[in-house]
């Protein structure tokens, strides 16, 4: 369960005594979630979400994440938005973590993604990136390839524990990706912006069939607009079986190209975007892995889920293989 810092009655009580939101009515812990502590709080307001920042998120980048979501939500784009209280301010401290509150997004995440929630989630990516496009703060992406190295270098020497020759073809996979990775500067840079670089199913609410909101910004960060776009084909349309689901990518990649058209040369590079999503999330799956403390509420996430990605996207020939004409 992802509360890993217990926040007593009276430290709730003084925070919330920050904010013009009445007394407290309830907090609960909430048990989905892997980065850091949520708790639902109702208040004689409304229900809230509290976030208090765990090991991953660096404090630095906080006002990135906030300044995000408030920016996105003025741009109608379905997002929480942090609160502020009578000083002003958004982040503070609760139990010696960064703390913050943030409104509350009605809707559930999808259990079983069906074509119409590919439809819709391609929509929804495609606006964000439009209404990013002019929030002025950058973020550079700690995970993206320059971050694959040290990360696969922490777990290599035990990779074998999860699968025999795991270290050797991930390095050869981190050796093409560092080669040919595209650029999002100079000549035929693919075109870059502010990105969600997690956009998983638990992360998009829906209310019936309509997409309600996107939740979950602490990976946000400026990288190649088209790697978002690959994050969700490997994250959204393969089905539990590890099947590639055509008729699902066909349906994000397209609703995406109406809101927000992809390059000639972005369609080209999707490949190999997915190779690199795939290689991102097993490393650091690999990682909280081989890193879990005995006991942990947390159930690590199955590294090998993204080996089969990362195979499958070896193979592909070009971005008809991913359901386009
Ligand atoms: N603004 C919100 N509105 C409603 N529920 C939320 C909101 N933010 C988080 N949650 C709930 O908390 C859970 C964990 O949140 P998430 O941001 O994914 O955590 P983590 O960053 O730890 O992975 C979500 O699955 C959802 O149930
Ligand atoms: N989406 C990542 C894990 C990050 O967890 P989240 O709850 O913050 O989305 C993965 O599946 O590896």
């Amino acid at each position: 369960m992802a509360v890993y810092t217990e926040v007593s009655d009276e430290d709730l009580n003084a925070f919330i005594a920050q904010y013009p939101l009445g007394g407290v009515l309830s907090c609960k812990g909430i048990a989905e979630g892997v980065e850091n502590s949520n708790y639902l709080l109702v208040t004689e307001t409304g229900p809230y979400i509290l976030t208090l920042y765990e090991k991953r998120v660096n404090r630095a980048d906080l006002p990135f994440f906030l300044g995000l979501m408030e920016h996105l939500s003025a741009k109608g784009v379905g997002c929480p938005v942090p609160l502020h209280g009578h000083d002003g301010e958004a982040l503070r401290e609760l139990c010696g973590r960064p703390a913050v509150l943030v409104t509350f997004l009605n809707g559930m995440w999808p259990r079983r993604i069906a074509p119409y929630h590919c439809q819709a989630l391609g929509e929804a990516m495609a606006g964000l990136h439009l209404a990013g496009a002019d929030f002025t703060m950058a973020r550079p992406n700690n995970l993206s390839v320059s971050g694959w190295r040290p990360l696969f270098e922490a777990c290599a020497d035990r990779a074998h524990e999860v699968k025999p020759g795991l270290a050797e073809a991930l390095e050869s996979e981190l050796d093409l990706l560092e080669a040919h990775w595209p650029s999002a500067t100079g000549p035929g840079a693919l075109p870059s912006g502010v990105i969600h670089a997690d956009l998983f199913p638990d992360n998009v609410f829906f209310r019936g069939r309509a997409l309600s909101g996107l939740i979950d910004f602490y990976f946000a960060c400026t990288d190649l607009l088209a790697y978002d776009v690959a994050i969700c084909l490997n994250a959204w349309c393969f089905e539990p079986d590890g099947a590639f689901n055509a008729t699902k990518a066909r349906l994000l990649l397209s609703s995406y190209r109406k809101v927000r058209p992809l390059s000639d040369s972005e369609l080209e590079a999707l490949p190999l975007l997915a190779r690199g999503g795939s290689l991102r999330f097993l490393l650091t799956r690999l990682y909280d892995l081989l890193n879990h403390p005995p006991g942990a509420f947390v159930q690590p996430k199955n590294p090998l889920e993204y080996w089969n990605k990362l195979r499958f996207h070896q193979q592909v020939r070009g971005p008809g293989d991913y359901g386009l004409e």
